[in-house]
């Protein structure tokens, strides 16, 4: 895998206005429900849970969002800690399901949501390769053959044999990142996972998602509260606020408003 020399603060050309849409998400909201109440003890806690005394309350995470992303765009979420973007982001990898509304995606997803999601902590990062690329629906040819691009884009060489628990989260981010990436996924997201790597390679993450959306048919969702690297990559931009949708629009207009929150 090669980085081009994609100039970093030049954002990719904008998708053709009649790319396809791959991620509709229409009229969606998530509710949790969280225990209303606080236990001393575990086993308080299931003697509520056998008497039937145990009490929620709704949350609404996410409150009527509705976008839409085209093939080939580089879309942001921002908002303030805890306002929904994680949750939104797992509602279109298809790991949560929404309370309601519909989010519907067109082609594959590699997504970078939870560092460490997917992999066994246990084994050697060599066998979590095969672990995560199993999961992301690689055969065992396909890593075999793509093995030494994946190590040498995380440039973690001689830590191959060592168990995953004694990496540093960066050095985990790294793996995933290459995994990830390792081909053209229709939809990559990426979750603040760029965040705990150091900036050599978050500037090479930031390179490697520009040739792909480059490319004009990956199309990249991308949280971060680092406002000047969704500035850098995003073509739009949807700022959520407390599960509510702030804002839809071009990535300047939407940053600048962002960043006059609390102002
Ligand atoms: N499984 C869950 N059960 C209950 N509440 C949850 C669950 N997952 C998320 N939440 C709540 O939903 C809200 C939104 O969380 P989310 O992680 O999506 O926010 P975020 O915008 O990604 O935050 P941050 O920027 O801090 O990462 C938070 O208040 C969080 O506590």
């Amino acid at each position: 895998m090669t980085c081009g020399d994609t100039d970093e603060f030049t954002r990719p050309p904008l998708p053709s206005p009649d790319a396809e849409t791959v991620v509709s998400v229409d009229d969606v909201s998530m509710v949790f429900n969280i225990a209303s109440e606080q236990f001393n003890s575990l086993k308080e806690y299931f003697i509520a849970l056998m008497r039937h005394e145990l009490k929620f309350k709704e949350f609404r995470a996410l409150d009527h969002i509705s976008f839409e992303v085209k093939r080939g765009e580089a879309f942001g979420l921002v908002g303030t800690n805890g306002s929904g973007k994680s949750t939104m982001l797992k509602i279109i990898a298809g790991v949560l399901d929404a309370s309601s509304g519909s989010c519907r995606v067109a082609g594959t997803i590699a997504p970078l949501i939870e560092l460490g999601a997917g992999f066994d902590m246990e084994l050697t990062a060599k066998e979590n390769i095969y672990l995560n690329g199993a999961l992301l629906g690689y055969r065992k040819e396909f890593i075999d053959e793509h093995f030494q691009d994946i190590v040498e884009f995380a440039e973690l060489q001689n830590f191959m044999e060592m168990p995953l628990k004694n990496y540093s989260s960066g050095m985990v981010a790294r793996i995933a990142f290459a995994i990830a990436t390792i081909t053209e996924p229709d939809i990559l997201i990426v979750d603040e996972t760029l965040s705990v790597g150091d900036f050599l390679f978050q500037k090479k993450c930031e390179r490697r998602i520009k040739e792909l959306v480059s490319a004009d048919n990956v199309t990249v969702l991308l949280v971060s509260h680092s406002i000047d690297l969704v500035e850098r990559i995003c073509d739009r931009v949807c700022w959520i606020e407390k599960g509510k949708q702030r804002m839809l629009g071009p990535t300047d207009e939407v940053c600048e408003a962002y960043k006059n929150l609390g102002k």
